[in-house]
């Protein structure tokens, strides 16, 4: 079978006395956009920072494609690209400068450098601006260099700590798309508290709660994680609201205006649905609408941060 590009084990971590994460395991084996998802101070920052060996773990490891980033920090950091919360740029600098000076701490050969720093800079879209101090740039340009000394030693794994913060709406969805185009050759992962976030840019999600692992798995499966428990009907010729109650699977009836109604019901959602369609055709209730009510995101988020592993 093939190595994992990342392997976390029971990782863990205190700052002086309190733990600001505990056991996290999860892996990640294939490519695609993964979201690091969690409230303020839930853990992410700290795992981020030890999955690319800029902070070491009270315990547990991180495996980076099978190279352990505890006893091989050099070797397993040849695969990841990094842009902290704060991008490490020296903005006294020209954009080429710094890129130069990105690829040499990657070890790139001179021979090689500025094929790297031309290659990084398109992929970034931020050729034009080759010859600018990065000073003089607005701040989602700035983001884009920060991303492009992140890929410039084109590394399998790419880990952005919330990229989009800070920036304006229309430098958000350039930086989504940016990233999107990175991801269609490695893997990223990028870390947010904001949902929105998760669904246009990643395809999976990790979500940390209190400094433990809450949820692992598709931006679907997270959408689905709460079974819906109201459907929404209108009914132009509604019988009382004791008749509604008297469905089976319904436990509870909300007037919401005019022929809307919402059931709070019980039961497998399917069941209650068919048996409103039925009683609704057999008491000529004339049924024009009926449909579940899904939980929204912000809900799901909001149980998984109170849950405890
Ligand atoms: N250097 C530090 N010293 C002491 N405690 C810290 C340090 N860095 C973080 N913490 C604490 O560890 C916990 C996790 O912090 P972390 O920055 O990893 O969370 P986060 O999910 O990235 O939050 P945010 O979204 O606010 O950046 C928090 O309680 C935080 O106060």
């Amino acid at each position: 079978m093939e190595e994992p590009i990342l392997k976390v084990e029971n990782l863990s971590h205190r700052y002086s006395v309190q733990w600001a994460i505990r056991d996290i395991n999860f892996e990640i084996t294939r490519n695609g956009v993964y979201g690091l998802l969690g409230s303020n101070g839930a853990g992410k920052s700290t795992t981020m920072n030890i999955i690319c060996g800029v902070l070491k773990q009270t315990e547990g490891n991180v495996f980076i494609k099978g190279v352990n980033m505890r006893e091989n920090p050099v070797e397993a950091k040849r695969h990841i690209g990094f842009l902290p919360q704060k991008p490490p740029l020296h903005t006294d600098l020209t954009v080429e400068e710094y890129l130069l000076y990105s690829a040499r701490l990657r070890q790139i050969s001179r021979a090689e450098e500025d094929k790297a720093v031309t290659e990084a800079l398109e992929r970034c879209g931020i050729g034009h601006f080759r010859k600018r101090v990065i000073r003089n740039l607005s701040g989602g340009y700035q983001q884009r260099v920060g991303i492009a000394q992140a890929i410039i030693h084109r590394p399998d794994f790419v880990v952005l700590d919330e990229p989009t913060n800070g920036l304006d709406p229309n430098q958000i969805l350039e930086i989504r798309h940016l990233i999107k185009e990175i991801a269609e050759d490695c893997t990223v992962i990028l870390s947010t508290h904001i949902l929105s976030e998760i669904q246009a840019t990643c395809s999976y999600i990790r979500m940390i709660g209190q400094g433990t692992l809450v949820f692992s798995g598709t931006v679907d499966e997270f959408d689905n994680y709460i079974s819906p428990s109201t459907v929404f009907v209108t009914l132009v010729e509604a019988p009382p609201i004791e008749e509604l109650q008297q469905i089976p699977g319904v436990v509870g009836v909300e007037e919401l205006g005019g022929p809307n109604y919402r059931l709070r019901f019980s039961d497998l959602p399917q069941e209650v649905i068919e048996k409103v369609v039925k009683t609704s055709v057999v008491k000529d209730w004339r049924l024009t609408e009926i449909r579940m009510e899904k939980t929204s995101l912000d809900d799901v988020f909001a149980e998984l941060s109170k849950k405890k592993n």
